[in-house]
């Protein structure tokens, strides 16, 4: 069962500062996921891997195409719905673990992966208690999730990133470069909550820095080419 479907997505940036001089990224990208599998996002530099999961995730608009979501069992298309639809599919359905950590100040690392779920209606005790597991999963020591991220190291700040979307049980899961700032023994441990992850029947895109993550983890790459001119 496919859990996200994208099709004949187009995206093309409008540098406003720059006389609206337009950049085409992507054009006619269809593929599907399904449940169980994890699939990686492969090309070179600046070819639109990141903005392809941006895009999904709904951080840009589409110029066209669509981008389907299994949300509560039904698919719903995300390119269509109202904001405050998205923010609700975003809460429940699909998590995007991007390569940088945005945090509220002084809001400590438990409050920031508990409250994904604590949003989702856990209760307060069971959303810290998860929340802590998964934190000392990642090699996170108890002696950080009562401190702010804000000026943990960058792997430090990855795996709170990751732990965010983790903790949750949304079938699907967007990852840019979960291992970029990780040392091979974290490296490790993420790639084996990814095996989790599919275990448990979640849908997962990934870009993944290093080309041995993606042969281990990924059970389908995706090629996305930068484009030529008569592309655009
Ligand atoms: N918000 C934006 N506004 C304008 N141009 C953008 C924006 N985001 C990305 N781009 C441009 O889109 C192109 C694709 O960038 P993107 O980061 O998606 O590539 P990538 O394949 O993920 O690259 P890398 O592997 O280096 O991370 C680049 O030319 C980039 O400059």
């Amino acid at each position: 069962m496919n859990l996200l479907e994208v099709k004949d997505l187009r995206k093309t940036f409008t540098l406003h500062l720059r006389g609206g001089l337009q950049l085409a990224v992507l054009r006619n990208i269809s593929f599907s996921v399904a449940a169980g599998e994890c699939v990686a996002l492969v090309g070179p530099s600046g070819a639109g891997k990141s903005t392809l999961l941006r895009t999904i995730y709904g951080n840009y608009r589409v110029e066209s195409g669509s981008v389907t979501v299994m949300h509560d069992g039904e698919l719903v298309d995300l390119t269509r719905v109202p904001p405050q639809q998205l923010l609700v599919i975003r809460r429940r359905s699909i998590a995007y673990v991007s390569q940088f950590l945005r945090v509220i100040p002084r809001v400590s690392t438990r409050a920031i992966v508990a409250s994904v779920l604590k949003d989702q209606g856990v209760r307060s005790a069971d959303a810290d208690a998860r929340a802590e597991s998964v934190l000392l999963t990642l090699n996170l020591p108890l002696r950080l999730h009562g401190l702010p991220p804000a000026t943990f190291s960058g792997g430090e700040q990855q795996r709170v990133n990751l732990a965010r979307a983790l903790v949750t049980d949304h079938p699907v899961l967007l990852l840019d470069e979960p291992t970029a700032s990780l040392d091979a023994e974290n490296a490790a441990v993420v790639l084996s909550l990814i095996q989790e992850a599919k275990r448990a029947g979640r849908a997962i895109l990934s870009i993944f820095h290093d080309p041995d993550m993606t042969v281990r983890v990924a059970d389908r790459q995706i090629p996305i080419a930068s484009l030529t001119e008569n592309d655009r």
